[in-house]
Protein backbone atom coordinates (compact mmCIF):
# COMPACT_ATOMS: atom_id res chain seq x y z
CA UNK A 1 0.00 0.00 0.00
CA UNK A 2 1.68 2.99 -1.22
CA UNK A 3 1.91 5.58 2.22
CA UNK A 4 4.16 8.57 3.62
CA UNK A 5 4.45 8.28 7.36
CA UNK A 6 6.50 11.58 8.96
CA UNK A 7 7.08 11.15 12.92
CA UNK A 8 8.07 14.17 14.89
CA UNK A 9 10.39 15.66 12.03
CA UNK A 10 12.11 18.57 12.07
CA UNK A 11 15.24 20.10 9.53
CA UNK A 12 17.44 22.72 11.33
CA UNK A 13 20.47 24.09 8.86
CA UNK A 14 22.92 24.99 11.30
CA UNK A 15 24.35 28.37 10.21
CA UNK A 16 28.19 28.76 10.55
CA UNK A 17 29.86 31.99 9.53
CA UNK A 18 26.87 33.67 10.61
CA UNK A 19 26.72 37.25 12.47
CA UNK A 20 25.66 35.61 15.48
CA UNK A 21 26.20 38.38 17.63
CA UNK A 22 24.22 40.50 15.79
CA UNK A 23 21.03 38.28 16.26
CA UNK A 24 19.23 38.46 19.92
CA UNK A 25 19.46 36.45 22.06
CA UNK A 26 15.96 34.50 21.43
CA UNK A 27 14.18 32.65 19.00
CA UNK A 28 13.44 35.19 16.19
CA UNK A 29 10.36 35.42 14.11
CA UNK A 30 10.93 36.79 11.02
CA UNK A 31 8.32 38.88 9.18
CA UNK A 32 7.57 35.92 6.30
CA UNK A 33 6.86 32.28 7.76
CA UNK A 34 10.79 31.33 8.77
CA UNK A 35 12.01 30.97 12.01
CA UNK A 36 16.14 31.81 13.40
CA UNK A 37 17.08 30.26 16.82
CA UNK A 38 20.49 31.44 18.54
CA UNK A 39 21.24 27.54 20.07
CA UNK A 40 24.10 28.92 21.98
CA UNK A 41 27.04 31.17 21.59
CA UNK A 42 28.31 29.75 18.62
CA UNK A 43 25.00 28.03 16.85
CA UNK A 44 22.86 29.49 14.68
CA UNK A 45 20.37 27.34 13.21
CA UNK A 46 17.29 28.28 11.03
CA UNK A 47 14.17 25.68 11.37
CA UNK A 48 12.49 24.14 7.88
CA UNK A 49 10.46 21.85 9.73
CA UNK A 50 9.84 22.09 13.57
CA UNK A 51 8.53 18.60 14.97
CA UNK A 52 6.09 17.43 11.50
CA UNK A 53 3.65 14.35 12.21
CA UNK A 54 1.89 13.29 9.36
CA UNK A 55 0.26 10.62 7.62
CA UNK A 56 -0.80 10.50 3.69
CA UNK A 57 -2.75 7.93 2.48
CA UNK A 58 -2.86 6.44 -0.75
CA UNK A 59 -5.55 8.04 -2.83
CA UNK A 60 -4.50 11.53 -0.79
CA UNK A 61 -3.59 14.54 -3.03
CA UNK A 62 -1.82 16.85 -0.45
CA UNK A 63 -1.60 20.78 -1.44
CA UNK A 64 0.89 22.32 0.60
CA UNK A 65 0.44 26.44 1.39
CA UNK A 66 2.14 28.46 3.57
CA UNK A 67 3.64 31.98 3.37
CA UNK A 68 7.32 32.61 2.22
CA UNK A 69 9.68 30.43 4.62
CA UNK A 70 7.19 28.52 6.22
CA UNK A 71 8.52 24.89 5.34
CA UNK A 72 6.69 23.59 1.87
CA UNK A 73 9.81 23.53 -0.39
CA UNK A 74 11.76 21.37 3.05
CA UNK A 75 8.63 19.08 2.93
CA UNK A 76 9.07 18.55 -0.03
CA UNK A 77 12.79 17.87 -0.32
CA UNK A 78 12.05 15.65 2.86
CA UNK A 79 9.69 13.67 0.93
CA UNK A 80 12.14 13.17 -2.21
CA UNK A 81 15.22 12.27 -0.19
CA UNK A 82 17.30 15.18 -0.64
CA UNK A 83 17.31 16.09 2.99
CA UNK A 84 17.13 13.56 5.76
CA UNK A 85 15.45 14.72 9.07
CA UNK A 86 17.90 16.42 12.04
CA UNK A 87 15.45 14.88 14.02
CA UNK A 88 12.20 11.93 13.18
CA UNK A 89 11.41 9.42 10.88
CA UNK A 90 10.39 8.84 7.46
CA UNK A 91 8.82 6.14 5.96
CA UNK A 92 7.88 6.02 2.16
CA UNK A 93 6.02 3.25 0.70
CA UNK A 94 6.15 3.61 -3.36
CA UNK A 95 7.85 4.73 -5.78
CA UNK A 96 8.80 8.13 -5.84
CA UNK A 97 9.34 10.52 -8.21
CA UNK A 98 9.75 14.58 -7.44
CA UNK A 99 9.25 16.93 -10.07
CA UNK A 100 10.66 19.68 -7.97
CA UNK A 101 14.13 19.82 -10.61
CA UNK A 102 12.93 18.69 -13.70
CA UNK A 103 16.80 19.64 -15.19
CA UNK A 104 18.92 17.57 -12.73
CA UNK A 105 21.59 15.73 -14.39
CA UNK A 106 21.61 17.47 -17.41
CA UNK A 107 25.04 18.01 -18.86
CA UNK A 108 25.09 20.77 -20.93
CA UNK A 109 27.62 19.45 -23.48
CA UNK A 110 25.81 16.02 -23.75
CA UNK A 111 23.21 15.41 -27.04
CA UNK A 112 19.41 15.53 -26.08
CA UNK A 113 19.45 11.81 -26.70
CA UNK A 114 22.12 11.29 -23.96
CA UNK A 115 20.40 13.58 -21.46
CA UNK A 116 17.47 11.66 -22.04
CA UNK A 117 19.14 8.69 -20.81
CA UNK A 118 21.38 10.90 -18.17
CA UNK A 119 17.86 12.43 -16.70
CA UNK A 120 16.19 8.82 -16.59
CA UNK A 121 19.00 7.11 -15.03
CA UNK A 122 18.77 10.28 -12.47
CA UNK A 123 14.68 9.49 -12.04
CA UNK A 124 15.63 5.30 -11.42
CA UNK A 125 15.05 4.43 -14.48
CA UNK A 126 16.41 1.36 -15.85
CA UNK A 127 18.76 1.28 -18.84
CA UNK A 128 16.22 -0.92 -20.48
CA UNK A 129 12.85 1.28 -20.19
CA UNK A 130 14.81 4.48 -20.83
CA UNK A 131 15.07 2.87 -24.45
CA UNK A 132 12.12 1.39 -24.45
CA UNK A 133 10.64 5.05 -23.83
CA UNK A 134 13.26 6.63 -25.92
CA UNK A 135 11.08 7.48 -28.85
CA UNK A 136 8.21 8.48 -27.40
CA UNK A 137 9.83 10.90 -25.32
CA UNK A 138 11.90 12.31 -28.13
CA UNK A 139 8.60 12.76 -30.08
CA UNK A 140 6.84 14.08 -27.23
CA UNK A 141 9.70 16.55 -27.31
CA UNK A 142 9.45 17.43 -30.49
CA UNK A 143 13.56 18.85 -30.57
CA UNK A 144 13.89 16.70 -34.04
CA UNK A 145 17.49 16.62 -35.54
CA UNK A 146 18.35 18.56 -32.50
CA UNK A 147 18.25 15.73 -29.92
CA UNK A 148 21.65 14.71 -32.05
CA UNK A 149 23.39 18.02 -31.01
CA UNK A 150 24.47 19.37 -27.26
CA UNK A 151 22.15 20.50 -25.18
CA UNK A 152 24.18 23.88 -24.48
CA UNK A 153 23.33 24.81 -27.99
CA UNK A 154 19.30 24.62 -27.09
CA UNK A 155 17.14 27.63 -26.38
CA UNK A 156 15.58 28.21 -22.99
CA UNK A 157 12.34 26.66 -24.15
CA UNK A 158 14.10 23.92 -26.00
CA UNK A 159 15.97 22.92 -23.12
CA UNK A 160 12.59 23.08 -20.72
CA UNK A 161 10.97 20.83 -23.32
CA UNK A 162 13.34 18.10 -22.97
CA UNK A 163 13.99 18.21 -19.44
CA UNK A 164 9.67 18.03 -19.38
CA UNK A 165 9.23 15.67 -21.73
CA UNK A 166 11.74 12.99 -19.86
CA UNK A 167 10.80 13.83 -16.35
CA UNK A 168 7.65 13.03 -17.09
CA UNK A 169 7.78 10.06 -18.74
CA UNK A 170 7.58 7.55 -16.04
CA UNK A 171 4.54 6.94 -14.01
CA UNK A 172 5.54 7.18 -10.40
CA UNK A 173 3.15 5.99 -7.25
CA UNK A 174 4.25 9.18 -5.41
CA UNK A 175 4.39 12.33 -7.36
CA UNK A 176 6.22 15.39 -5.59
CA UNK A 177 5.68 18.80 -7.76
CA UNK A 178 6.26 22.03 -6.42
CA UNK A 179 4.43 23.91 -9.84
CA UNK A 180 2.13 23.23 -12.24
CA UNK A 181 4.63 22.13 -14.55
CA UNK A 182 3.81 24.08 -18.20
CA UNK A 183 5.89 24.85 -20.36
CA UNK A 184 6.74 26.15 -23.83
CA UNK A 185 5.40 27.93 -26.78
CA UNK A 186 1.45 27.74 -27.23
CA UNK A 187 1.56 24.15 -28.89
CA UNK A 188 3.59 22.85 -26.45
CA UNK A 189 1.65 23.71 -23.70
CA UNK A 190 -1.22 22.66 -24.93
CA UNK A 191 0.00 19.14 -25.15
CA UNK A 192 2.44 19.88 -22.00
CA UNK A 193 -0.89 20.18 -19.91
CA UNK A 194 -2.75 17.29 -21.17
CA UNK A 195 0.55 15.08 -20.20
CA UNK A 196 0.45 16.63 -16.62
CA UNK A 197 -3.25 15.87 -15.96
CA UNK A 198 -2.45 12.00 -17.23
CA UNK A 199 0.29 11.64 -14.87
CA UNK A 200 -1.05 13.46 -11.92
CA UNK A 201 -4.07 11.07 -12.53
CA UNK A 202 -2.27 7.51 -12.60
CA UNK A 203 -0.29 8.49 -9.27
CA UNK A 204 -1.70 7.20 -6.32
CA UNK A 205 -0.09 10.31 -4.26
CA UNK A 206 -0.07 13.25 -4.75
CA UNK A 207 2.38 16.36 -2.88
CA UNK A 208 1.94 20.04 -4.47
CA UNK A 209 2.77 22.94 -2.57
CA UNK A 210 1.42 25.94 -4.64
CA UNK A 211 0.38 29.75 -3.58
CA UNK A 212 -2.28 28.99 -6.22
CA UNK A 213 -5.62 28.52 -4.52
CA UNK A 214 -7.31 27.52 -7.72
CA UNK A 215 -4.20 25.13 -8.64
CA UNK A 216 -4.82 23.62 -5.40
CA UNK A 217 -8.57 23.63 -5.20
CA UNK A 218 -8.59 21.93 -8.36
CA UNK A 219 -6.22 19.21 -7.90
CA UNK A 220 -6.25 18.73 -4.21
CA UNK A 221 -8.41 16.75 -1.95
CA UNK A 222 -6.41 17.87 1.64
CA UNK A 223 -4.41 21.12 1.95
CA UNK A 224 -2.05 21.19 4.64
CA UNK A 225 -0.86 24.98 5.95
CA UNK A 226 2.31 24.91 7.05
CA UNK A 227 3.63 28.16 9.30
CA UNK A 228 7.36 28.62 10.98
CA UNK A 229 7.51 24.72 10.12
CA UNK A 230 4.66 23.57 11.48
CA UNK A 231 0.95 22.28 11.05
CA UNK A 232 -1.14 25.17 11.35
CA UNK A 233 -4.09 23.83 9.50
CA UNK A 234 -4.66 20.21 7.79
CA UNK A 235 -8.16 19.03 6.48
CA UNK A 236 -10.51 19.56 3.38
CA UNK A 237 -9.08 22.14 1.05
CA UNK A 238 -12.45 24.68 1.24
CA UNK A 239 -11.47 25.01 4.98
CA UNK A 240 -8.01 25.23 4.85
CA UNK A 241 -7.90 27.32 1.58
CA UNK A 242 -10.59 29.89 3.36
CA UNK A 243 -8.91 30.31 6.04
CA UNK A 244 -5.38 30.44 4.72
CA UNK A 245 -6.66 33.14 1.78
CA UNK A 246 -9.14 34.42 4.62
CA UNK A 247 -12.08 34.26 2.26
N1 LIG B 1 19.57 25.46 2.43
C1 LIG B 1 19.11 26.19 3.42
N2 LIG B 1 19.94 26.77 4.32
C2 LIG B 1 19.47 27.49 5.35
N3 LIG B 1 18.16 27.74 5.58
C3 LIG B 1 17.29 27.20 4.71
C4 LIG B 1 17.70 26.41 3.59
N4 LIG B 1 16.58 26.01 2.91
C5 LIG B 1 15.52 26.54 3.57
N5 LIG B 1 15.95 27.24 4.64
C6 LIG B 1 15.10 27.95 5.63
O1 LIG B 1 14.06 27.08 6.01
C7 LIG B 1 12.84 27.79 6.12
C8 LIG B 1 11.81 27.13 5.23
O2 LIG B 1 12.18 27.36 3.86
P1 LIG B 1 11.39 26.71 2.65
O3 LIG B 1 12.23 26.93 1.42
O4 LIG B 1 11.01 25.32 3.00
O5 LIG B 1 10.08 27.65 2.60
P2 LIG B 1 8.88 27.66 1.56
O6 LIG B 1 7.63 27.51 2.37
O7 LIG B 1 9.12 26.69 0.47
O8 LIG B 1 8.97 29.16 1.03
P3 LIG B 1 8.61 29.81 -0.42
O9 LIG B 1 7.12 29.95 -0.47
O10 LIG B 1 9.30 31.13 -0.32
O11 LIG B 1 9.19 28.92 -1.48
C9 LIG B 1 13.13 29.26 5.76
O12 LIG B 1 13.25 30.00 6.96
C10 LIG B 1 14.46 29.20 5.04
O13 LIG B 1 15.22 30.36 5.36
Amino acid sequence: MTSIQLQNVSVEFPIYNSPSRSLKNRVLSVATGGKIERKSDRLVVVSGLRDVTLTIREGERIGLVGHNGSGKTTLLRVLSGIYIPTHGEVSIEGHCISLINISLGIDPDATGYENIRLRGVMMGMSPREIAEKMDEIAAFSGLGDFLDVPFRTYSSGMQLRLAFATSTAVRPEILIMDEWLSTGDEEFKGRANQRMAELVDATKILVLASHSRQLLAANCNRVIWLEYGRIKMDGAPDEVLSAYFGC
